[in-house]
């Protein structure tokens, strides 16, 4: 009888829990054995590891956060630690292992396969979209709809006062989440990592839509482009507008997985059941075009690439 695990690893992400669902069901399903480990990496490292039964998964779907608990363990990075960490899965006769996390958390699900040979398969689990190989990770649809939802209530009030706001949202050097939160929530600007931004730009812009009789600015900056303080003080040189910073902060990791990241939570973790049943490893699962496709995991990360030049000129021509 197959022997597979579960981990979720890095910053958590909603829908993480209904991946964990989908892939002890899928694997009790095809007849494994499956088990839970704590804490990502760190609970592999220190034998954090136990059976997961039907009745743990029981009722998760809809519950962001993770079961399992989430953890980050800078030594991983070493092929010693590493050693390890591998064989305490070699003790319980483990040989399959499913990573729930991001392009970190698949660094080192490639590493175990690659040293190892366990059988390896990564879930894109982050809010950051920040993984290659796949259109969408799981939790980036639920970050997205939280940080609209707060975008209109900033707008209420930005009204009101007739203020210009900065709003910072996460995606470390990544800027998904800033340009479609843009785009979707009609941002009078956007500030990305990916382009250089003009504080120049951004003041022209408030200046014509207040000229125009537009009552409230709502910029969008992403978190890798810097420090959203000294970019308020910058803006607040060159344009007379009341200025106010919201950081959006943890808020966009938490609440319940949208109906998007519930199903591609479960498509995915289905698919890697499918993978380890194969006898295949080192690979990751991702959604393109529609369609659930596989790669390597070290393609998650030697490909990254996402420019997004189209959508971003978009955003900035529907800014005014
Ligand atoms: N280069 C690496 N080699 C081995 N393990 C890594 C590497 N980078 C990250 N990891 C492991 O993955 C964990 C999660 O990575 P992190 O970047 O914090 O989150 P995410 O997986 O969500 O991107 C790290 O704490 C570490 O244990
Ligand atoms: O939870 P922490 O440690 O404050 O980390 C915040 C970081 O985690 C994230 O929410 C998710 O990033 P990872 O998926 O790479 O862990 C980033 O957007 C953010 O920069
Ligand atoms: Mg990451």
């Amino acid at each position: 009888m197959k022997k597979i695990a579960i981990l979720t690893s890095g910053g958590d992400s909603q829908g993480m829990n209904t991946a964990i669902r989908a892939v002890t069901k899928a694997a009790i399903n095809k007849g494994m054995e499956v088990y839970g480990i704590r804490r990502g990496y760190k609970g592999m490292l220190e034998d954090q590891i136990f059976p997961l039964t039907l009745l743990d998964v029981s009722g998760i779907a809809d519950k962001g956060g993770t079961i399992l608990l989430s953890a980050r363990l800078p030594e991983f990075k070493d092929p010693e630690v590493r050693a390890k960490a591998a064989a305490n899965l070699k003790k319980y006769g483990i040989d399959g292992l499913v990573v729930i996390g991001g392009d970190g958390s698949f660094h080192g699900a490639h590493y175990l396969y690659e040293e190892h040979g366990i059988k390896t398969i990564g879930i894109p689990g982050t809010i950051d979209n920040d993984v290659a190989g796949t259109d969408y990770t799981v939790g980036y649809d639920t970050a997205l709809n939280i940080i609209l939802d707060a975008i209109s209530k900033l707008k209420d009030t930005a009204t009101s006062h007739e203020r210009t706001y900065l709003v910072e949202v996460m995606g470390r050097n990544c800027g998904d989440l800033a340009l479609y939160a843009a785009i979707a929530g009609g941002a009078s600007g956007v500030m990305i990592p990916e382009t250089e931004s003009s504080i120049d730009n951004i003041a022209d812009v408030i200046r014509k839509r207040r000229a125009e009789g537009k009552l409230y600015d709502i910029i969008v900056v992403a978190e890798g482009v810097g420090n959203v303080m000294q970019i308020k003080d910058e803006l607040a040189k060159k344009v007379d507008t009341s200025i106010r910073v919201t950081i959006l902060g943890h808020i966009q990791r938490g609440g319940a997985p949208t109906a998007f990241d519930r199903i591609l939570a479960t498509r995915l973790g289905v698919r890697a059941v499918e993978l380890i049943e194969e006898g295949k490893g080192g690979l990751m699962v991702g959604i393109q075009s529609e369609e659930v496709t596989t790669h390597k995991l070290s393609y998650a990360w030697e490909n990254y690439s996402k420019t997004s030049a189209s959508d971003y000129a978009i955003a900035n021509m529907l800014s005014l």
